[in-house]
């Protein structure tokens, strides 16, 4: 395969690891062991806020009239795509019961969790639309129960109102103000609401994610939903311009996202590559700081003889989302398989999914695209099965059952299926040894 790198990155999604899982060890060990008081502690160290934990409804009130009408309608306007999204993903699953021999039923039951608990991301930016994404899920699945939290800010005297208005028209049951590591721990263990959280979701900087990797086990967890990466797959139709401001628009979510482009024409990479700083150039300091250092320690530009190894370049990196403008849009559709959302061609772009065109922004990151795709509605349900059986069923499954449970070495499985034929069919003899 013939890659030529034009820009290589510095860093990886994996790079700064060892250091992340030490902080958030030490914090979740000491939230466990000093509880309620211990995160207190940590929201007035890490984020300045010593105000009440609890959200009430008068607070959510006034955030609610504190926005433009306007903007409750965009709001809305996103919550009804991806709820309708939702909808349609819970219509595709069913439960069934089949007869698999005569007189063996054997069925599937699809059951919500009891109790799920959304972190909302608000370090550097206020992500109203991270709310949608998993509280909207999570009631469309049917969860009775939903806790969220937020990073609180003495300017706002808590969550930012935008979020906290989402957060609520989304249906959350109880809401935090808690960001970080704290948020998280106290959704798992029932702090401040007595609802232990059977599933954490949402997304988060590498502090948040790490924090759910190392409670998964305790409770779920939806995927490793960490700093966003954008990989742009383009050929020499390709726009340099849009495929420049579409790498620069994700790079501003923080000096640790990374931006790729595979391209599969050297004219377009370099023309990508001379328009992408003046762009960064160009964003409100902020912005511009978090995607000047995005570009410069994670951005990568590797180009590409052939379609087949732009797709093996792709499917390596499983990038959380993916961008295709080139030709034959279908022929990529059908060949990428890596990756947390696929947006195909230069009509559509990760910011529409990112905010309101109806499919979850919550995707897997650090090549978490490989198993996994995006937060859905299947995350927060349980596909469990049951079964039932007639006693003539028995005849042939228990004598199976006990063969096998025999070869394995297992005596007290093969006696739980001889004592049933004895009881069903007295007198008759069953061959039930593994010889
Ligand atoms: N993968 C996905 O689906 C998505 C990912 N994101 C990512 O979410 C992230 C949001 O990050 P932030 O703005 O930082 O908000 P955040 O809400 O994830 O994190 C803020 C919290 O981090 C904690 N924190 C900051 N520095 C710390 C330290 N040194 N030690 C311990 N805790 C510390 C603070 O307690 C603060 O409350 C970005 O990386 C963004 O790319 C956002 C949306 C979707
Ligand atoms: O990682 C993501 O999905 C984000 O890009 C979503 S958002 O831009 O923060 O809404
Ligand atoms: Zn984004």
């Amino acid at each position: 395969m013939t890659v030529d790198y034009l820009k290589k990155a510095e860093r990886q999604p994996t790079t700064g690891e060892t250091d992340t899982r030490r902080i958030v060890a030490e914090m979740l060990e000491a939230i466990r062991e000093g509880g309620e008081e211990r995160v207190r502690r940590y929201a007035a160290d890490l984020d300045g806020w010593s105000g009440d934990i609890v959200v009430g409804p008068e607070t959510i009130e006034a955030a609610a009239a504190a926005l433009p009408e306007r903007l409750k309608q965009d709001i809305e306007f996103a919550w009804r795509r991806v709820r309708d999204f939702a909808e349609r993903q819970r219509a595709s699953i069913s439960e069934f019961e089949v007869e698999l021999s005569p007189g063996l039923f054997a069925g599937q039951r699809l059951i919500p969790v009891r109790t799920a608990g959304c972190y909302v991301p608000g370090g550097r930016y206020a992500h109203v639309a991270s709310a949608i994404m998993s509280i909207a899920t999570a009631k469309v699945a049917g969860v009775e129960n939903i806790v969220a939290c937020s990073v609180p800010t003495d300017g706002h005297g808590g969550i930012h109102p935008g979020i906290l208005y989402t957060m609520d028209l989304c249906g959350a049951d109880h809401i935090l103000n808690l960001g970080g590591v704290q948020g998280i721990a106290a959704m798992a263990y029932g702090l401040f609401t007595g609802h232990p959280a059977d599933i954490l979701v949402g997304p988060g900087n590498r502090f948040v994610a790490e924090a759910k990797r190392m409670l998964f086990g305790e409770v779920g967890i939806d995927l490793f939903a960490g700093p966003t990466e954008i990989l742009v797959i383009a050929d020499a139709t390709a726009d340099p311009r849009i495929v420049a401001s579409d790498l620069v628009g994700q790079a501003e979510h923080g000096p640790d996202s990374p931006v790729w482009l595979v391209s599969l024409d050297r004219t377009l990479a370099e023309e990508v590559m001379a328009l992408v700083p003046g762009l960064i150039a160009a964003l409100p300091d902020t912005q511009r700081k978090a995607a000047e250092a995005a570009w410069r320690d994670y951005g990568e530009v590797a180009l590409c003889d052939t379609r087949e190894e732009a797709v093996a370049v792709s499917d390596r990196y499983a990038p959380e989302h993916l961008e295709v403008q080139a030709g034959d849009l279908d022929w990529w559709l059908g060949h990428l398989a890596n990756y947390g959302s696929l947006f195909l061609g230069e009509e559509t772009t990760v910011a529409f999914g990112d905010k309101c065109s109806g499919t979850n922004h919550i995707l897997p990151t650090k090549g978490a695209g490989r198993y996994t795709g995006g937060l859905s509605v299947h995350k927060f349900i349980k596909t469990v099965t049951y079964q039932r059986m007639t006693r003539e069923a028995n005849r042939d499954v228990a004598q199976v059952m006990a063969r096998i449970s025999r070869l394995e070495g297992m005596e007290g499985h093969a006696r739980t299926g001889n004592d049933r034929l004895e009881k069903y069919f007295p007198g008759e003899a069953f061959d039930t040894d593994a010889a």
